[in-house]
């Protein structure tokens, strides 16, 4: 039977030998040349603390840009949300007025994307809302806003555009948008938007006049058949006060 006495005797002898060993076998590092265990070093694991902070101050700061990101972006498409819109508006209309050019709202939506959902399920219907975000990213501007604003609903705001030079831009892209064959899962297939213009001044002075009168546009493109592009009606001049006779 193991004397305990004996025992832990042997672990300290086992200790120090250890401790021997790693004087002679140097393996925690060397200061001139002469070798030390890792523990009379160890006031040179500071720079490492150091390093360890840093590594996650940087973490941290990726981790906050990326909050930011998903804050002001739509997850499936990466478009900007309604947030970043409802943030960047009023700067854009101060802009606009204090520089005295146009701004031009245009709400498009994907003709009965319903059906797309329905006849070829819900993987499709996504494969296509990021097809068409894709050709408005690539046909609009980086100084335009972009937005998923519902369901298979975009907003595009487009500074220094009058409403006549967005609807035909907008045409343009509807265009391109009915020519595009969309694969998926050995599908193919294509879809059409309509879209409703309206823009400052013509149509109106601020973002919640112009995004209802454009809503109102895409009902009109919508009701006339859809794979179309309308024109908000110039707003009415302003009627006098109705007085007594
Ligand atoms: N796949 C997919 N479908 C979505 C998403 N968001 C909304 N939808 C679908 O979009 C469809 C919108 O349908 P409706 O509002 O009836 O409009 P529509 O079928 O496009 O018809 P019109 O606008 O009148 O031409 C619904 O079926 C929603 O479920 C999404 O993120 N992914």
């Amino acid at each position: 039977m193991p004397d305990p006495a004996n025992h832990v005797h042997g672990d300290h002898s086992l200790s120090s030998a250890a401790q021997k060993s790693s004087r002679l076998s140097c393996s925690p590092g060397s200061v001139l040349g002469r070798h030390y265990p890792q523990k009379w070093l160890s006031f040179r694991s500071a720079p490492t603390d150091h390093q360890k902070l840093e590594q996650q101050y940087q973490e941290i700061v990726q981790l906050q840009a990326q909050l930011h990101h998903q804050v002001l972006h739509d997850p499936l498409t990466q478009l900007h949300n309604r947030r970043f819109l409802n943030e960047s508006l009023p700067r854009e209309f101060a802009r606009a007025k204090r520089a005295g050019y146009p701004v031009t709202f245009v709400m498009a939506d994907i003709d009965r994307f319903k059906r797309v959902n329905d006849n070829y399920g819900h993987a499709c219907g996504d494969v296509v809302l990021l097809k068409i975000s894709e050709i408005l990213k690539e046909n609009t501007r980086e100084s335009d806003i972009l937005c998923r604003f519902g369901g298979e609903e975009f907003l595009i705001v487009l500074p220094g555009m009058t409403p006549e030079q967005a609807r035909k831009k907008m045409d343009a892209i509807r265009q391109i948008i009915a020519a595009t064959v969309i694969e998926h899962a050995g599908l193919s297939l294509s879809v059409t938007i309509s879209a409703g213009v309206a823009g400052y001044p013509l149509h109106g002075s601020d973002a919640e006049t112009l995004l209802t009168l454009a809503d109102d546009a895409l009902y009109e493109a919508k009701n006339g058949g859809r794979d179309r592009v309308a024109l908000a009606s110039p707003k009415a001049p302003d009627r006098p006060p109705v007085g007594p006779a």
